[in-house]
């Protein structure tokens, strides 16, 4: 016989797929029916927005019902109020609802995820493009996977992804947005297009911040911060506000711009943080024989790697993503897994997850 009980038990397997919940948990199933094997559910979703994704929900909530015996069933959607989502958003901020998110607590010691910065000495060399396609590489392989597009001031990820949705926000508590199983937030989902930011000093800080500790990331293996080219300000702030990230430098085959990049490595290796290695952009054309054309000369990165007593991790050639179309959708830096491009992404990431988790491990024996 089919009871409340047994229909609650069920509904715990549905997640609410923003949050990583169980609709149970998180409020959204308001009230139940059941008459013989026909039951009747209202529900709440947390925001309008949320509705694209109903469908799936819909979906995964018949199938666990169907699997307890139930012959019909009948769904309403409601959105949550106000009152329901400041409620919810206190909840979650408290992290009392379910210990398998991280929520705020995302810079707390224990926290088991690697943050992995990405910088450059100098603009320009695809820093963004390596840490877009690096943390779709690892999400690929079914790691759980965040970005923060920490360049305040020269945003690029969300175009560079294709990302047109902007995140959602419960009360004052933002969700990042998912795209290729990585979820991203920037600075960029708060602008309008082209408008120049214009904050300085201390609001870039409380941005920086707010990105993450504002932000409800669910629990993470990876996170990647984009980081503006430099050594400037926000460098410095992310390394204050995490000692613990490893960093990732991007270099051109130019001697200029290793040495430039090498000023970023060099930071790295004063302040005691582990260098996971570098990646060189733009590094050679690769022909149609197959052999490869290193036009701007071949060992800049290396010796940027052996000066900073560092792996040279890949080399990434000269190429755009090779779409069907550029509408302006597209995810234009992109490259797709099992291109050229994507496989040396992939590549990276191996390397990564090796280097990562050799040091976790030890930091656990420790
Ligand atoms: N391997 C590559 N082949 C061809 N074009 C590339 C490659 N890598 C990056 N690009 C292009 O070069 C430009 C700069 O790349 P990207 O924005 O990733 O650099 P960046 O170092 O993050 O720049 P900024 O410092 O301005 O944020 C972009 O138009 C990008 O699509």
């Amino acid at each position: 016989m089919l009871t409340k009980g047994k229909v609650l038990r069920a509904l715990k397997q549905v997640e609410e797929p923003d949050l990583r919940q169980n609709i149970v948990d998180l409020n959204i199933v308001k009230s139940i029916k059941i008459k013989r094997k026909n039951i009747d559910l209202d529900l709440s979703l947390i925001t309008q927005g949320y509705s694209s994704k109903k469908a799936n929900f819909e979906e995964k909530i018949k199938e666990v019902l169907s699997s307890i015996g139930a012959k019909s069933i009948s769904l309403r959607f409601n959105t949550m109020t106000k009152k329901e989502q400041a409620d919810l958003a206190e909840k979650l901020k408290g992290s009392k609802i379910a210990s398998n998110t991280q929520g705020p607590s995302l810079m707390n010691r224990n926290s088991q995820t690697t943050f992995i910065a990405v910088s450059s000495g100098k603009g320009g060399v695809g820093k963004s493009t390596v840490t877009v396609n690096l943390a779709v590489a690892l999400a690929n392989q079914g790691w759980r996977v965040g970005l923060i597009d920490a360049d305040i001031y020269g945003y690029s990820v969300p175009q560079m992804m294709g990302i047109t949705e902007k995140p959602l926000m419960i009360d004052s508590l933002t969700l990042p947005v998912e795209k290729y199983g990585v979820k991203v937030i920037s600075m960029g989902f708060f602008n309008q297009p082209e408008e120049p930011v214009m904050w300085r000093g201390p609001m870039l800080g409380k941005t920086l911040r707010y990105f993450f500790e504002g932000v409800y990331w669910p629990k993470l293996d990876y996170m990647l911060i984009d980081l503006p080219p430099g050594t400037g300000d926000i460098a410095l702030d992310i390394h204050t506000m995490l000692p613990r990230s490893k960093d990732i430098i991007v270099s051109t085959p130019q001697t200029t711009a290793s040495h430039i990049a090498e000023r970023a490595g060099s930071m790295a290796i004063r302040n005691k943080r582990e260098l996971i290695g570098v990646v060189e952009n733009m590094s050679y054309l690769l022909l149609a024989t197959g052999e490869k054309e290193y036009i701007f000369g071949k060992n800049g990165a290396t010796e940027l790697a052996n000066s900073l007593d560092t792996e040279l991790l890949v080399q990434v050639p000269i190429g755009a993503p090779n779409h069907q179309s550029f509408d302006s959708n597209d995810a234009y830096a992109v490259y797709h897994s099992e291109s050229v491009h994507g496989e040396i992404f992939g590549e990276l990431a191996d390397k990564v997850i090796l280097k990562t988790s050799y040091s976790k491990a030890v930091q656990e024996v420790q």
